[in-house]
């Protein structure tokens, strides 16, 4: 087993890229959210005490009426009272993102259920590049079969970059279409009509891919069944939650041609339970998978595959360490109940799986390769995790 020992990303190097999410996306995220939606006074100022408290102070418990007050009394019982700086990256943002549904009032009073990021999740799938995608669809009809399923995967994956916490302050030209890694190979022959968990990212463009992707896996029999998983509530920015996979699957059926018949099929899929949606409190924890509950390593045992899409999941997959990046992916997955991939555009530090020639000249050529999204990965381990049977 890989040593879990690697040191954990913090946020408290100034000019690092964890520090200039506290101290340069958070602060833009929240002006955002302020100019799109009215908040009050009350509101405002909750925010402004977030803003200030987690660069500047000690982390405060969620209040005694938060309906997730005992998970997160487990989750934070080493990091609430601590400087928000020194605690691993992972769970201080995570926190942070948790904090935020607090300050806008998502879970109490007149705000409940209000998603603080729907304006900018509406926006994007009422835009010209959502509605290029729709139509991009037909053009797939005269490829072939490989071809068809090079273009399904490869839109799923650059897919990721359509994230708006990462376009807030990503300073990148855009993908180069450069891959760090590529097992695809190793994917499609797992996929033997048996279910396939897809653990979705962000709402809006990237979902669209994912779903066309999941329609494709189906309607070709590569899968028997699809387990589709979301948020059960909003979380980073644009992640998709049941209500986002609704919202896409509506400007699909309402579309033409392909996207019309994409969404057709998704919807009788979901009626009969072909592509099921579900969720778990664990999608919204801080923690990395290595430290999921029994019940949901079961979900992912029954898997053929289980596909991680972005690079919060690959965050948590890999573990949010200061990993040397050739550690072989095999090895930090190797607790996973069952085959994993993972499809991501490369937005934060955390890398494994590279070649040595690959890492060093990744370094040298593209210094900010790690955080501009330029490059992406395909990564997979085939084999059942280590110790945990199918079933069991
Ligand atoms: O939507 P994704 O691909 O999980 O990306 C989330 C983004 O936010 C981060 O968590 C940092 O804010 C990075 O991991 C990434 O830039």
């Amino acid at each position: 087993m890989s040593d879990i020992s690697a040191p954990p990303i913090t946020c408290a190097e100034p000019g690092s890229f964890p520090w200039g999410v506290f101290h340069e996306r958070h602060p833009a995220l929240i002006r955002r959210i302020e100019q799109a939606l009215p908040y009050g006074p009350a509101e405002r100022r909750a925010l402004a005490e977030l803003l200030r408290e987690s660069r500047h102070d000690l982390v405060a418990t969620l209040p005694p009426d938060a309906p997730d007050l005992a998970l997160w009394q487990v989750w934070g019982k080493e990091h609430f009272g601590r400087p928000w700086p020194s605690l691993p990256f992972l769970w201080s943002e995570s926190y942070f993102y948790r904090r935020l549904l607090e300050a806008t009032g998502y879970f109490t009073g007149a705000w409940q259920g209000v998603d603080p990021f729907a304006p900018f999740k509406r926006a994007e799938l009422a835009g010209d590049a959502f509605a290029a995608d729709l139509a991009a669809l037909d053009a797939r009809e005269s490829l072939t079969e490989a071809e068809r399923e090079h273009a399904l995967l490869t839109t799923a994956l650059w897919g990721n970059l359509a994230d708006l916490g990462f376009t807030i302050t990503a300073t990148a030209s855009g993908p180069t279409g450069a891959l760090a890694a590529d097992d695809s190979a190793a994917l499609w022959p797992l996929l033997d009509g048996g279910l396939v968990h897809v653990v979705a990212d962000n709402a809006a463009r990237e979902l669209l891919a994912d779903l066309a992707l999941i329609d494709h896996l189906l309607a070709s029999g590569r899968a028997g069944e699809v387990g589709l998983m979301v948020k059960p509530h909003p979380y980073y920015v644009s992640d998709a939650t049941a209500t986002d996979v609704l919202a896409c699957l509506a400007r699909l059926t309402a579309g033409s041609g392909e996207a019309a018949r994409v969404g057709a099929r998704l919807t009788q899929a979901l009626r009969d339970g072909r592509l099921r949606l579900w969720t778990h409190p664990f999608a919204c924890a801080p923690l990395p998978y290595r430290d999921m509950p029994d019940d949901l390593r079961r979900e992912f045992a029954a898997a053929k595959v289980t596909v991680m899409k972005g690079d919060l999941n690959y965050r948590r997959l890999a573990g949010d360490r200061h990993w040397p990046p050739t550690t072989p992916f095999a090895e930090v997955t190797g607790y996973f109940p069952g085959p994993v991939a993972a499809l991501r555009t490369v937005k934060s530090d955390v890398v494994t799986g590279l070649t040595p020639q690959t890492a060093t000249t990744l370094d040298a050529q593209t210094p900010t390769w790690r955080t501009a999204g330029t490059h992406a990965l395909i990564q997979v381990r085939t084999g059942t995790g280590a110790g945990f049977s199918r079933g069991s």
